[in-house]
C-alpha cells in the first residue's frame, strides 16, 4: 500500500485539523512536540505522511500531485483556483469574505464609482466586481492588516475575511456588502481520486459521520 499523502494550512486551522483527522483514526503523535523543526510526519502502521504548508500554497500542492489529500479554506480555494475536487465541508473556520469599509462608502458602491478596493484576495474580489457587480474598479493587492487601507486613504473599500467582526469594529469600519460564507474544505487531487478511490472515499465517509455525530 501506497502512503497517502496530507497537506493541512499552517496557522489557525492547523490544530483543529488534526483534532478532526485524529476522530477518524489517523493520528502523527511526532507533529506534537513544539520544538520540532521537522516538516514532514510519517505514520507507518496507517501509511500517511502529514505536513502543514502555508495555507495558500496547500491547493498547488494537491493540483501537482505532491499530496493527495489538503484541508484549507474556502477563500484560499477561490483565490487559487486551481484544479481539484472538494470533497467535504469540515465546519471549522467558519467566516465570511465581505466588501468592507467607512459606512460613508456604501453610496459609492451603489452608485458604481471607480473605487479603489484593497485585498489579500485579488481574484475573489476581481470576480465580485467584474463578474458579479459588472462595477470598474481597481484592485490593489495588500498582505495583511487590510483594514488600514481605508484609513489611511490607500483605497475606499476593502475585500476580506470577517468572522468576530472586532477588527472592523475597532478601526470604525463595517461590512458593506457580503460576498460569501466561508470555512474549511477538503480537496483531493484528481488523479489520487481515481487511484486511491476506496480509501479516499472510506476517509470521506468516515469524516461524514464524524462531523454529523459532532453536530448532534
Ligand atoms: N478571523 C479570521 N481571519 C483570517 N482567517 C480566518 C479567520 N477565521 C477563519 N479563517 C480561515 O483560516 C484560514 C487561515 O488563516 P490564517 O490567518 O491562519 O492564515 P493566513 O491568512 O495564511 O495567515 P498568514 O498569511 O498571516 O500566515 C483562512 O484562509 C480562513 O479560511
Ligand atoms: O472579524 P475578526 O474576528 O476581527 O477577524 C477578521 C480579521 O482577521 C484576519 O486577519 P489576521 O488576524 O489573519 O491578520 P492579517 O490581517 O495580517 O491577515 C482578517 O484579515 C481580518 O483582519
Amino acid at each position: 500500500m501506497r502512503y497517502l499523502t496530507f497537506a493541512l494550512a499552517k496557522g489557525r486551522m492547523a490544530n483543529k485539523t488534526l483534532e478532526i483527522l485524529e476522530k477518524i483514526g489517523y493520528t502523527c503523535e511526532e507533529m506534537k512536540d513544539p520544538k520540532s523543526r521537522k516538516l514532514i510526519f510519517t505514520n507507518e502502521e496507517q501509511k500517511i505522511k502529514i505536513f502543514l504548508s502555508k495555507a495558500n500554497d496547500v491547493p498547488t500542492y494537491v493540483e501537482y500531485g505532491a499530496a493527495d489529500i489538503g484541508v484549507v479554506g474556502k477563500d484560499t480555494i477561490l483565490e487559487e483556483g486551481r484544479k481539484l475536487y472538494e470533497v467535504i465541508d469540515l465546519g471549522i473556520g467558519k467566516c465570511r469574505m465581505c466588501v468592507a469599509g467607512p459606512k460613508e462608502a456604501k453610496k459609492l458602491l451603489e452608485n458604481g464609482e471607480i473605487i479603489r478596493v484593497a485585498t489579500k484576495y485579488p481574484n475573489i474580489a476581481k470576480d465580485y466586481f467584474y463578474n458579479k457587480k459588472h462595477q470598474t474598479v481597481e484592485i490593489i493587492k495588500l498582505n495583511g492588516s487590510i483594514e488600514l487601507a481605508p484609513i489611511v486613504g490607500l483605497a475606499e473599500v476593502i475585500v476580506d475575511i470577517v468572522e468576530t467582526g472586532s477588527t472592523l469594529r475597532e478601526n470604525g469600519l463595517e461590512v458593506l456588502e457580503e460576498i460569501c460564507p466561508l470555512s474549511a474544505r477538503m480537496v483531493v487531487n484528481q488523479v489520487s481520486m481515481k487511484m486511491e478511490n476506496e480509501r479516499i472515499t472510506k476517509l470521506i465517509n468516515d469524516l461524514r459521520e464524524v462531523l454529523a455525530h459532532n453536530k448532534e
